[in-house]
């Protein structure tokens, strides 16, 4: 199968770092180039990170690739050209990931907040057969940093688990923990001995879990709020940043 596919997209963009108003939606915006190890992916649905609206914020300004930037992490859609390295995909494919290997450290300008996004091979994983491309999208970035932290953690069968919330204070936490357990923290500086770590995204990790979706064993959490269609990100962002979201903020269709 073969796609014909534009020069310009639809696209969420900032120019600026800021508040919810410096999010504009271009309706002619450059579509990414594909690197030899990159594939192109026709966006279908896309999930708002918090880090995403940190980022829109400023607050990582430091390490950021600079604006103007379409922001989103988390994408699920179809494969729609292949770069020359590219081995294990194919156009056609349905796929989920977090296109950012590393979260902070000069994430892509061209994010999943777009008709088109172009993410490595690597960072990919076949989407799950039973979930649509919606629940697929509220996955990866979240999945993939619960799975490093209970790997960074040494979890293993038998052993006890508390997560806390995101406002759940780890300082607390660690005054309680047992002599031989650990606090983990996704984000932020740790209170020794409770250790924190940034997520590395890896498809890998997502084709270890799928069998794990496939069975329903483990299972999608969208907010009840519902999807929101992407005219509207600049109203789900506001909302994410109530810190009232109780499941995955998700844009679809795209
Ligand atoms: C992206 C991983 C972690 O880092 C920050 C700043 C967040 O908000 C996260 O979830």
């Amino acid at each position: 199968m073969s796609y014909s596919i534009p020069s310009k997209m639809k696209a969420w963009v900032y120019n600026e770092y800021g508040g919810v108003e410096v999010l504009k939606l271009e309706a002619d915006y450059a579509v990414p180039e594909v690197k030899d190890d990159q594939v192109l992916i026709k966006v279908v649905a896309a999930a708002l990170n918090p880090v995403d609206y940190k980022r829109r914020l400023g607050k990582f300004k430091a390490i950021d690739s600079k604006p103007p930037t379409v922001p989103g992490y988390d994408v699920a859609g179809v494969v729609v050209k292949v770069g020359i390295e590219v081995k294990g995909l194919k156009e056609g494919d349905e796929v989920y990931g977090d296109i950012n290997e590393n979260a902070l450290e000069q994430p892509k300008r061209y994010g999943s907040l777009a008709e088109y996004t172009s993410v490595e091979e690597k960072l990919l994983a076949l989407k799950p057969k039973n979930l649509d491309f919606a629940q697929a999208a509220s996955l990866p970035l979240a999945i993939e940093t619960a799975y490093e932290g209970l790997e960074r953690a040494g979890f293993s069968a038998g052993k006890s688990i508390l997560v806390l919330g995101g406002a759940g204070q780890g300082d607390r936490a660690v005054k309680v923990v047992k002599e031989d357990g650990c606090v983990v923290y996704i984000a932020g500086a740790a209170t020794p001995p409770g250790f924190s770590f940034l997520l590395t995204s890896n498809g890998e990790m997502l084709k270890k879990l799928n069998p794990f979706l496939e069975s329903g064993k483990v299972k999608p959490v969208l907010d009840p709020k519902g999807l929101f269609p992407f005219d509207k990100v600049n109203e789900a962002f506001a909302y994410l940043e109530t810190n009232r979201a109780t499941g995955k903020v998700v844009i679809y269709p795209i």
